[in-house]
This record gives C-alpha cells, sequence and structure tokens, in this order.
C-alpha cells in the first residue's frame, strides 16, 4: 500500500499520548509488547504470561506465572444476577452487543470503586469474560445452563471448553494461544482510544472497557474478522474467490480483513495466524477455505498492494476449530480487555481529559425564526 500523506482525517499521522505498552509499525512492519517481539511472544509464551506483562509491567516468573493462573482460574464464576440478565438476551442478538451488556452489568455487581482496585477488576474481567459469553450462547442456542468454573489451565482452553463441552484438543488450545497473544494489545487502535478517552474523565473500568466493546465491534476495526469469513465462505473455489474478488475491487467494496491504518507493508501477526491456519486446513482435510483463502490475498496483493490484517486469516483459523463466526470477535474482546486495562492505568497514571479541538465548518451566524413560521 503506497504511503498516502497524513490529512487530519481520522487523526492519522498525529501523537495522542505516550505508552510503554506497545509499537506498531516501528520498523515497518514490526509489533512489540513492552519490548518483546510479538513473534517470540507467540512463539514462546502462554497468553497468560503475556496478559502478566501487559497488566503488571514484567514477564512473571514460574511461581507468579503460576499464582496468577490460580487467580484467574478461581474468577472464572458467575453471579446470579448477572446470569440472569444474560438469559434474557435473545439468540439473534450481537454476540457483542452481549460482550457490552456483560461487562456493564458486571460494573453493576462489582462496582470499581477506587482506583486501588483497578489490578483485581481488570484480573476479573479477563476470566469473566470468555464465561459471560459461552454462558449466553450455550443457554440461547442450547437450552442449557453451564457451569462456567472449569479448570482449563489457559483463557484459551477455558473458552473452548465451555463452547463444546470437553477440553480442548492440545492443537486447538495451542492455536487460541497464539491468538489471543497477537490480538492482545495494539498502542492507539479505535477500541484502546476508547478505553483511554473514558479513562481521561477518570471513569471507572467497566465503563471504559464497555465503551471499547463497542468501538471493536464495528467491521473497520475487530469485526472484521467475522466480515471476512461471510465473505470467504461463499467461495467454492480459489477462481470463483478471484473472480468475485475482482468484481468487489472494480465497484470499489471494501474487502474486509485487508489493509491497515499504521502498517504500510505487512501486518506481522498475518504470517503467525496463516501458519496456523494452515496446519488446522490439513488437520480437518480442508481443501477449499485454506486455498480460497491464500488467493484472495494473493489478488490483493497483485491488484491493490494491499496486506492481509490480523483478521484475514483467523477467520479461517477459527472456522477450521468449528467455531461459530459470531463468536470470532467475542474472542478479539477476551483477549484485547488486557491492552485495554493496561492503557487505563497508563492513562490514569498521568492523566489529562482527553478533549481535542474541531474545525468549525458550520453556517457562520444563524437567524431564530419562531416554530410556527417554520418550514
Ligand atoms: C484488528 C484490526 O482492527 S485490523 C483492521 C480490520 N479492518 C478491516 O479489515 C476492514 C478493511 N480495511 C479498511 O477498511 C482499512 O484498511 C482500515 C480501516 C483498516 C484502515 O483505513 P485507512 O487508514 O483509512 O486506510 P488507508 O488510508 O491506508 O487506505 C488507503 C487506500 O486503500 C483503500 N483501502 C484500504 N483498505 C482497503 C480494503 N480493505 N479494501 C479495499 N480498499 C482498501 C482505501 O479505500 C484507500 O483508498 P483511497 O485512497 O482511494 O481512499
Ligand atoms: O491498530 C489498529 O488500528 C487496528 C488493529 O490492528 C488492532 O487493534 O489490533
Amino acid at each position: 500500500m503506497a504511503d498516502k500523506p497524513s490529512s487530519g482525517a481520522g487523526l492519522r499521522g498525529q501523537s495522542a499520548g505516550t505508552t510503554a505498552l506497545c509499537t506498531v509499525g516501528k520498523t515497518g512492519s514490526g509489533l512489540t509488547y513492552r519490548g518483546f517481539d510479538v513473534k517470540e511472544l507467540a512463539e514462546k509464551a502462554k497468553f497468560e504470561e503475556v496478559a502478566y506483562l501487559l497488566l503488571k509491567g514484567k514477564l512473571p516468573n514460574q511461581a507468579e506465572l503460576d499464582a496468577y493462573i490460580t487467580k484467574l482460574k478461581g474468577l472464572r464464576g458467575l453471579p446470579q444476577a448477572l446470569k440472569t440478565v444474560l438469559e434474557q438476551i435473545p439468540r439473534d442478538a450481537h454476540p457483542m452487543d452481549v460482550m457490552r451488556t456483560g461487562a456493564s452489568m458486571l460494573g453493576n455487581l462489582e462496582t470499581e470503586e477506587s482506583f486501588d482496585q483497578q489490578q483485581d477488576v481488570s484480573d476479573r474481567l479477563l476470566a469473566a469474560l470468555p464465561s459471560i459469553i459461552c454462558y449466553w450462547y450455550r443457554f440461547s442456542h442450547d437450552g442449557v445452563r453451564i457451569e462456567t468454573e472449569t479448570d482449563d489451565a489457559s483463557v484459551g482452553g477455558h473458552f473452548l471448553h465451555l463452547l463444546r463441552d470437553e477440553p480442548a484438543s492440545e492443537l486447538h488450545a495451542r492455536v487460541m494461544n497464539v491468538s489471543l497473544i497477537l490480538y492482545a494489545e495494539h498502542e492507539f487502535n479505535a477500541s484502546t482510544f476508547t478505553a483511554r478517552v473514558c479513562a481521561s474523565t477518570l471513569s471507572d473500568m467497566h465503563s471504559c472497557v464497555t465503551g471499547a466493546i463497542g468501538s471493536l465491534r464495528g467491521p473497520l476495526h475487530g469485526g472484521a474478522n467475522e466480515a471476512a469469513m461471510a465473505m470467504i465462505e461463499n467461495w467454492t473455489s480459489p477462481d470463483e474467490a478471484e473472480r468475485e474478488i475482482m468484481g468487489m475491487l472494480e465497484r470499489k467494496d471494501k474487502i474486509m480483513g485487508f489493509g491497515h491504518a499504521i502498517y504500510r507493508e505487512s501486518d506481522p501477526r498475518n504470517a503467525i495466524i496463516k501458519h496456523w491456519s494452515q496446519k488446522l486446513a490439513q488437520d480437518v482435510g480442508d481443501s477449499v477455505l485454506y486455498p480460497v483463502s491464500e488467493r484472495v490475498e494473493a489478488v490483493m496483493w497483485r491488484e491493490k498492494k494491499l496486506f492481509c490484517n490480523a483478521d484475514f486469516f483467523h477467520a479461517s483459523a477459527y472456522y477450521f476449530m468449528d467455531i461459530p463466526t459470531k463468536l470470532f470477535t467475542p474472542i478479539f474482546v477476551c483477549s484485547r480487555v488486557t491492552g485495554w486495562c493496561a492503557h487505563v492505568f497508563e492513562q490514569r497514571a498521568n492523566n489529562r481529559i482527553i478533549r481535542p479541538s474541531a474545525d468549525y465548518v458550520g453556517p457562520e451566524k444563524s437567524e431564530w425564526v419562531p416554530i410556527e413560521e417554520r418550514d
């Protein structure tokens, strides 16, 4: 994608504050969390280790990690009042709306009374969000009230276990671990910025996270993984995919899962999730969706020099793990809540209310007309 001159639109290219959490595209294509390359984290770390890194400021030692995992396991249960609310939400609701309501309701029941509680509130959200979405999904779709307190060692394993009533395979737990690491943090993206704006008014953590969920929901941000799936699942061969993509480009449609506001050459998360999508394709004996995805990637690069962002191969990877498409973006929430909360801590530690200015483009002076005389 060619470099575009920055206009003020979308605040692109303008610094809106400082962070010690993450660099995006510093070397054209890199991504680091507190100085650690995401490629190394995705290969070597547990997601809970990355969550600890973001939320507590350093990598845990073994004893600290064990204690943290034990703590998170102990926070997976949901209060009855929250379950009752989740049971009221219809089956055809959008699961991101369920996440938003779930985070908000938790804020009513377990309100953050003081910023001294911010670490515990964040850990609770991290542990409870997978339970919230799976409780609602299983109740509304399968008519069962699941027990959300599993003994699974990982957040990803816990999510899959709740969804399917059986522990995840080693391969699936591994892919979920990688996926959650890749989605955990990304500097001043739209949802994180939402959280920081909310935090800058000295609001509570649940409000910051609830607002961030609303921002992540849109197809230009986290919702792109679902939108990409909705697109590629229609195509039965790479040739058909190519024809359709060419038509979409002709019509100037946005192709979901491609392009990025910051990266110019590639999104470093793509190669990693693509690798795992390929492994999963082999595992399930797929001969359509993965080749279709690869062709779309090639055509987009050939025609527009647009590259896959983190979302595109997440679509096929989740599909191969039999995860319903509508739960794709909620998984993103279960991961990004770590980045959001860490940014709220940063904002609170060095706060000034975020309040930019606007260039006024309205009428110079308007004449008052009494209501009975208006057109
Ligand atoms: C985890 C994440 O949130 S990653 C992002 C997920 N979102 C998506 O995948 C949605 C599809 N992608 C997009 O809409 C955009 O690329 C965004 C929202 C990610 C970034 O938007 P911007 O920063 O405005 O894009 P940028 O300025 O680089 O666009 C350059 C040109 O490429 C075009 N373009 C960018 N992405 C795409 C796309 N996916 N399909 C078609 N054209 C595109 C733009 O329309 C623009 O054309 P123009 O100059 O004629 O207006
Ligand atoms: O940084 C962005 O604009 C979007 C993104 O990739 C993310 O939030 O992971």
